[in-house]
């Protein structure tokens, strides 16, 4: 890329985005009673067919439209070969990390030509990979025709210029990789919004001739920066861009935090009409849509593909006992998520500090499942620790045991005795699962009215964490409180029921 794209900015934002926008699919509509229905094509297919015309547009994801005008790393995946430093762990594990690469590569719509390791106890200062290994990786990207390099980890502005130069085509990193995933596949407004915010973030330091350009305005007094005086008529274009890119990053910030405002509203009337939520969570491609669909009957796009789900669907299920409770697909998770995108995606992955119960999903047919496990249950720490929540019980789904190997699913059950073993494909254990579901839901609220002696303070305050309190009068007696409250509860206050 060259100085070409130094035209004025201005360029109108939207004109270089997909073509269609669709919200995401809301709630209700599908019902549950209609479990067998997810074979029709429908919303999912709907979904698929559009997201592979859109893949067909090349590199159209990622052109953010503020920055076109900069030299920035416009993502045009298209013939890749992948490089990866091995730092720790067992090779084994080395290879997972590099296939997963590939995974995500491809679902950004690439072709992997190579794949390249190194072994090293840590990633060159400079150029990521040794300059041995460079020069290697330069010949390998000569001989396949490759027009891109995709690094296993998050490089450094300066790794990314000095490899690149190296090798004489682009140069991107695992976490670039993401957000063009994630830019392709995001539907609603709000996870667009999220993205582009997390792509600029990402973008702002990288936008190439900096440096450069810097020494050039200042004439070779970069170093003391002009201050005041020299902003204004003697600013460079490089400036006036960043500024351009924070304030429309300052005002994504703002559209967001009104659409939170919207979803909080919309979730807390859900909250209150106390009907039970689940969150599905999980690695990427573990089959948590899948599942949600075989408990639903709903169509929610399943694809063998990474981050297949970008925009949480929430949907009803009818329990066992005629119970309704919702269940929220969430995005999936991954090793090394960007942190941009994790702080791009809290919003999301609030629904797990809201629900009532976490639904984890493992693929069990994974090499690693209990990697898998833990790489969620951090982010989910992380997440409810920012939110200053407790966890939500948490309900283990061991999935994919028709394609398991049953030794290691042996192995599997010993270690994992509280999980649910389960098939979304043969239906294996989802029945046995949905009874699960109906016990560990908090049932219906129960309306009281009670006495309760000075004695049982606990009594009161588990009233009021737990229940929803209309009336409280202290008298001589005791407290008076009228409310509603889980069954358990009534039952342990029925000895002071004072009755209508
Ligand atoms: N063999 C087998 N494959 C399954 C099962 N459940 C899901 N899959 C496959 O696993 C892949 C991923 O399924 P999804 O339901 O899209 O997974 P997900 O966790 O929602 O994935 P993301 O939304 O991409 O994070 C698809 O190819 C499914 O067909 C199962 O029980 N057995
Ligand atoms: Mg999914």
């Amino acid at each position: 890329m060259t100085d070409s794209e130094r035209q004025d900015p201005g360029v109108d934002e939207q004109g270089k985005q997909v073509p269609e926008h669709r919200d995401s699919p809301d709630a209700a509509g599908h019902g549950a009673g209609e479990r067998s229905g997810a074979r029709e094509p429908s919303l999912g297919q709907m979904q698929l067919e559009e997201r592979s015309s859109l893949r067909r547009v090349e590199g159209l994801s990622t052109e953010l439209a503020d920055v076109t005008e900069v030299e920035q790393r416009q993502l045009r995946l298209e013939r890749v070969v992948l490089v990866g430093v091995w730092t720790e762990g067992t090779a084994a594990q080395a290879e997972t990390s590099m296939s997963e690469l590939a995974a995500l590569a491809e679902t950004a719509g690439s072709t992997v030509l190579e794949a390249l390791i190194q072994r090293r106890d840590r990633p060159d200062a400079s150029t990521y990979i040794g300059s041995g290994k460079a020069a290697e990786l330069r010949d390998v990207v000569k001989a396949t025709g490759a027009d891109t390099v995709i690094c296993d980890g998050e490089l450094s502005p300066a790794q990314l210029t000095s490899l690149e130069k190296v090798v004489q085509v682009k140069v991107v990193d695992r976490t670039a990789l993401i957000l063009d995933i994630f830019a392709q596949h995001a539907t609603s407004r709000e996870g667009k919004a999220q993205v582009s915010l997390a792509q600029m973030e990402y973008m702002l330091p990288r936008l190439r001739g900096w440096g450069e350009s810097m020494s050039r305005q200042a004439g070779g007094r970069a170093g003391s920066n002009g201050g005041v005086g020299l902003r204004g008529p003697g600013e460079t274009k490089i400036e006036t861009d960043r500024r351009r890119i924070r304030s429309r990053m300052a005002k994504l910030r703002r559209e967001i935090a009104h659409m939170k405002n919207a979803r909080d509203v919309k979730r807390h009337r859900r909250n209150t009409t106390g009907v039970p939520s689940v969150a599905i969570v999980g690695y990427t491609n573990a089959g948590k849509s899948s599942i949600l669909n075989a408990l639903t009957g709903a169509g929610v796009l399943v694809q063998n593909a990474l981050f297949a789900t970008l925009d949480p669907t929430t949907r009803r299920i009818v329990l066992d006992d005629g119970r309704e409770a919702v269940l929220t697909d969430t995005v999936g998770f991954v090793r090394h998520l960007p942190t941009q995108l994790v702080e791009a995606f809290r919003s999301t992955l609030e629904e797990v500090d809201q629900a009532d119960l976490l639904m984890h999903v493992v693929d069990g047919s994974d090499e690693f499942p209990l990697e898998q496990i833990q790489a969620v249950n951090e982010v989910i720490a992380d997440v409810l620790r920012d939110a200053g929540a407790d966890a939500p019980p948490e309900l283990l789904v061991v999935n994919k045991i028709d394609a398991a190997d049953p030794v290691e699913l042996t192995r599997l059950r010993g270690v994992l005795d509280r999980a649910h073993f389960v098939s979304a494909r043969t239906g294996e254990g989802v029945e046995a699962l949905r009874s699960n579901l109906t016990e560990l839901l908090p049932g219906p609220g129960v309306e009281v009215g009670v006495l309760v002696p000075y004695s049982r303070g606990d009594l009161v305050a588990r009233i009021h964490a737990e229940g929803t309190v209309s009336l409280e009068r202290h008298c001589a007696e005791g407290t008076e409180v009228r409310a509603e409250v889980p069954r358990a509860l009534a039952a342990a206050l029925a000895q002071y029921s004072v009755g209508g």
